[in-house]
């Protein structure tokens, strides 16, 4: 969700308000795909980077976090309608107690929901994830004493916190913006990442149209590549 206050600065809003507006462009945005059938989102909503912001920021950003998070598990949530279930994925140590508090009733609220699944990153680095994934997974050998005592790749992708969700077909950064910043490195390999030239606060169907339409035209040569034979 990239430009939230870039779009603060160019209509003139009160620093915080780019990522409220954008908190609504998310939600029309989830709710555009859950009408269009897709089972799985995943938002990249906070970085472990994020935290060397000024203090002033991250902590607007945690309350504004905390407010939402809340809100999330009211009736009339499109979490709710659409029958969501809401995972927060990430180092969620690193969060204060109110917003850890807040993100551990929402999971539990919404854990009999199965329409679709929601991953909310927060506090996520990929990098920080890989490592978590490759630790958990020596210590269990040491402990269980395996036989196998080597660690292999089903042993990582197992403890991943992303374990929840199969990975994605396609990632979306606004702002013209290319670069992954340590988002789903693990997980993107066979990805497509589509990147529309709008802050995030100004995404809207279109770009969810145009991006799904990207998808298909990608996959159907890949797909035509395979019937001839050739490398893909
Ligand atoms: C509960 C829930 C899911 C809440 C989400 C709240 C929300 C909209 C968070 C976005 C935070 C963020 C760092 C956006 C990136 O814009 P930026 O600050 O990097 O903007 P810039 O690119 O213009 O600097």
């Amino acid at each position: 969700m990239d430009g939230n206050r870039r779009y603060s600065k160019q209509h003139n809003l009160i620093e915080g308000e780019g990522h409220r507006v954008g908190f609504t462009s998310l939600m029309s945005m989830l709710k555009y795909c859950y009408e269009l059938g897709v089972k799985y989102v995943t938002i990249y909503a906070f970085s472990i980077e994020n935290f060397k912001r000024s203090p002033e920021e991250v902590q607007s950003l945690m309350d504004l976090m905390e407010e939402k998070i809340k809100g999330l598990i009211n009736e009339e949530s499109i979490v709710n309608q659409y029958g969501v279930r809401v995972y927060f994925i990430g180092n969620l140590k690193l969060l204060s107690k109110p917003v850890r508090l807040a993100a551990e009733r929402a999971m539990d609220a919404t854990g009999k929901n199965s329409r679709a699944v929601l991953s909310i990153c927060i506090a996520y680095t990929s990098t920080d994830e890989i490592f978590h994934a490759v630790l958990e997974s020596c210590e269990e050998k040491r402990d269980k004493k395996d036989e196998k005592s080597v660690i292999d790749v089903t042993d990582i992708e197992r403890h991943m916190y992303m374990g929840v969700t199969p990975d994605p077909d396609i990632i979306i950064r606004t702002s013209g913006e290319t670069r992954l910043s340590n988002f789903l490195l693990w997980q993107s390999g066979d990805c497509l990442l589509y990147s529309p030239p709008v802050l995030w606060p100004e995404i809207g169907f279109r770009h969810l149209v145009q991006a799904v339409l990207d998808f298909q035209k990608h996959f159907c040569y890949i797909n035509n590549q395979k019937k001839i034979g050739s490398e893909v």
